[in-house]
């Protein structure tokens, strides 16, 4: 893609982020992506250069997981795109069947999440999804609950990165990419 190209969406992802002070707990500047969703434009300049960055990256890729809630609204619409499929990694019992856990700590709290036992199988590569990297603590348990499952990371993709909370530093075992920093 030309950089005029690049700068445009960027541009456009931008515009389509709010940020609420004090949510959900004083302190949280939280940055809200559903503009993005109400303005196709946008929703598929995320899409756009996720793919761009996939291709570039990890034209090995079998499959995009995407963590909830947020990497769900960006996850299967890459997948579809990429022709791969798409797997949940969901908050503690939301899944039937098997699964496997990992505890993990939020920016404000603490969580369980899950992956399904046969949602992939050893060897698989996978690019994870989500919207925002805060702590990196959701972006972190996410890699290693697929590494339980022998998938191989390859590489993890959010919407947004805020420098000040090092989430990066927590997972600099692993190639981390946002579209925005904040
Ligand atoms: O880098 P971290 O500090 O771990 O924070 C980032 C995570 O927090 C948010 O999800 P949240 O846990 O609020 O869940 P939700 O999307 O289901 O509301 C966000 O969508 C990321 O998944
Ligand atoms: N500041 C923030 N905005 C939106 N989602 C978040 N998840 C963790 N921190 C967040």
């Amino acid at each position: 893609m030309a950089d005029g190209a690049h700068h445009e969406k960027i541009e456009l992802i931008t515009r389509n982020i709010r940020t609420f002070p004090d949510f959900p707990v004083k302190g949280i500047n939280f940055k809200d992506v559903c503009p993005i969703l109400k303005e196709p434009s946008a929703l598929s300049a995320v899409v756009d250069l996720f793919e761009e960055q996939t291709k570039q990256s990890f034209p090995q890729v079998d499959i995009i997981a995407g963590i909830e809630a947020r990497g769900f609204l960006f996850g299967p619409l890459l997948a579809q795109r990429l022709g791969v499929g798409f797997v949940p990694v969901r908050k503690k019992g939301k899944l039937p069947g098997p699964t496997v856990s990992l505890s993990y700590a939020l920016e404000y709290g603490v969580d369980v999440l899950e992956i399904q036992e046969d949602a992939v199988t050893a060897g698989q590569k996978v690019v994870l999804i989500d919207d925002l990297l805060a702590t990196g603590g959701t972006m972190h348990a996410s890699c290693k609950l697929l590494e339980k499952h022998q998938a191989e990371v390859l590489g993890c993709f959010v919407v947004i990165k805020f420098k000040d909370l090092k989430g990066e530093e927590k997972l600099h075992d692993y190639r981390v990419f946002s579209l925005l920093q904040c």
